[in-house]
């Protein structure tokens, strides 16, 4: 049946005309930026995009660092789309699956989950994203029982470019769902998610002050030593922190105290950093001391249990993460670990002792247990725990695009350091809007990431590598992409992918924001 431009565009947001990152780094003007609320609004769009001969990008808050979801052609959003449809309670009272329309923020999904006395038990550093983009990308967040926040999914609905609705689980067609959990907008409109929930929980943490050579002598140690670690590295200080914690049941007690939580304080840190970037860069390692003795203190607290909070799950296992900015960030077994934070120390010692180049605080050291069986454990199997540690997933399924390394699958006591996810994250504010200089560093961090196999996370500012570029060429911070690499780093799972996606997708539709998919090997 044939559609009307009419019939489209009603769809058409009246207000939004142009859509850009969270971060203000990348902008676009979509020729319609369509805000649909219904599975028929859906299918009018795709077959009016069949009709018409555009392409559609899906969009979710934007939060994206790179480029991935700028197009010239049709963007749709699902904010409008984003109700919870449905609670199925497990008989053993141990978790909640939650059907959802996939445009439904985290922190909308998250209130919902509170009122009904339930939490997500994997969240990255923030919640605004929505439900289909943080399965998109292969968001994180930091624990050695937790792998991507993917593994809390139980089935996914995509409308195809044909306009169908395909249901697919790890008993329903698992390799297109293995293609769905990390599909990059490229595989068809997520619409519909069945997301797993937990009892709610508070997280009881201890931030301690630990300086970077200790915690490289305690690396293999301290990954596994609660349910959630994370590490904020500050280079100059040559400290880092190093932030753990478990669920609780324990009530909430006063926040941390926050320097640059202050209004005060936020902008002068800003100022300091603008100072720092335009005016005269050689001030940055002292811009990071001195916010660091603000926030922190300056005495190692560590193995003294450091500062303790307890917090609701989400704000525990969010955080502040201060300005717009770019971010850089890779994958690589946590094994290599020590070796790689030496020589990134290195490259950012020698760079500011030169002047060549100085970079911000804190560059995040994070982990995931992104291992799986051999053999699929769904529908399910209850996950031993050990010390109040354990994780519940949703499937146990590897996405064919997990940019994590392979390594051996172990859970719960068993797990050590070769079965871990190491995440490097390279953060440069835009203080005040200001892009910092970024080439230089991002080239040398990125040379040391592929050197340890490292790839990197798909939704952020990473140059990639092309042998037809030198990095000179590429020092302006320049992304080439990942196609010349696609095929070896991904493999016959990077195969299977596009075949998945050439089978359900043969005219491309979905193809919106071409020039990202062709640099980055996915066509
Ligand atoms: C401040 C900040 C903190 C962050 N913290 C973390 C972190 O801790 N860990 C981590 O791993 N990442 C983190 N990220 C990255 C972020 O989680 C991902 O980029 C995520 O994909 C953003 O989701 P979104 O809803 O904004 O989607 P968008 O950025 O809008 O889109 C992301 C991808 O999802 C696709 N998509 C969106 N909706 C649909 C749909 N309905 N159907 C099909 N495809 C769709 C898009 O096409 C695109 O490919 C952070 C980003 C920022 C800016
Ligand atoms: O992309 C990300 O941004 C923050 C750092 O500010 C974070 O944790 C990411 O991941």
């Amino acid at each position: 049946m044939a559609v009307s431009m009419e019939q489209v565009r009603v769809l058409a947001s009246p207000t939004r005309t142009t859509h850009h990152t969270w971060a203000l780094t990348f902008f676009c003007r979509p020729e319609l930026y369509l805000q649909p609320s219904s599975i028929e609004q859906l299918k009018t769009i795709v077959r009016a995009a069949h009709q018409f001969k555009k392409t559609i990008t899906v969009t979710g808050s934007g939060h994206s660092p790179s480029d991935i979801t700028m197009t010239k052609d049709w963007l749709i959003n699902l904010d409008n789309f984003n109700n919870v449809l449905s609670f199925s309670g497990h008989e053993s009272g141990l978790f909640t699956d939650v059907r959802v329309e996939a445009g439904i923020r985290i922190y909308q999904l998250n209130a919902v989950l509170a009122s009904r006395g339930l939490a997500l038990q994997n969240l990255g550093s923030i919640s605004d994203q929505s439900v289909a983009g943080i399965i998109s990308t292969g968001t994180h967040g930091s624990s050695a029982y937790h792998g991507l926040v993917s593994q809390q999914i139980v089935d996914i609905t995509l409308l195809l470019a044909s306009g169908d609705l395909l249901t697919v689980s790890p008993t329903v067609q698992p390799d297109v769902f293995r293609a769905a959990m990390l599909s990059l907008g490229k595989l068809g409109i997520i619409t519909h998610v069945t997301v797993r929930a937990v009892p709610s929980f508070t997280i009881h943490s201890f931030q301690e002050i630990i300086d970077f050579d200790k915690l490289l002598e305690d690396w293999t140690t301290i990954w596994t030593s609660k349910e959630y670690v994370r590490v904020w590295w500050f280079p100059y200080s040559r400290k880092c922190i190093l932030w753990r914690a478990q669920k609780s049941g324990k009530s909430l007690s006063a926040p941390r105290e926050s320097f640059y939580g202050t209004w005060l304080g936020r902008k002068l840190y800003e100022s300091l950093l603008w100072f720092a970037t335009r005016i005269y860069k050689r001030a940055m390692p002292a811009v990071e001391r001195f916010v660091f003795r603000r926030q922190y203190g300056w005495e190692p607290t560590y193995g003294q249990g450091g500062s303790e909070a307890v917090q609701n799950s989400v704000e525990g296992l969010n955080m502040d993460c201060l300005f717009r900015q770019f971010v850089n960030e890779w994958a690589l077994p946590l094994t290599h670990g020590v070796e790689v934070l030496k020589l990134v120390d290195r490259a950012v010692t020698s760079a500011a002792e030169s002047g060549a180049y100085y970079v911000h605080a804190p560059i995040e050291v994070r982990c995931s247990n992104c291992s799986t069986p051999e053999k699929d454990t769904t529908p399910f199997e209850i996950i031993e725990t050990s010390g109040g540690i354990g994780a519940i997933p949703g499937n146990t399924l590897r996405p064919l695009l997990d940019y994590s390394p392979v390594v051996p699958y172990s859970y719960a006591a068993q797990i050590s350091n070769e079965n871990l996810t190491l995440y490097l994250n390279a953060t440069m504010y835009r203080p005040f809007g200001h892009d910092p200089p970024i080439g230089q560093w991002y080239s040398e961090f990125e040379h040391i990431m592929i050197a340890y196999g490292g790839k990197p996370h798909w939704a952020k500012n990473y140059i990639g590598t092309n042998p037809e570029k030198t990095t000179a060429e590429t020092a302006t911070g320049e992304m080439v992409g990942l196609a010349s690499v696609f095929g070896d780093w991904y493999g016959e799972d990077g195969q299977k992918f596009r075949s998945i996606r050439e089978k359900l997708d043969p005219d491309g539709v979905l193809l919106g924001g071409r020039e990202w998919a062709i640099r980055n090997g996915i066509i």
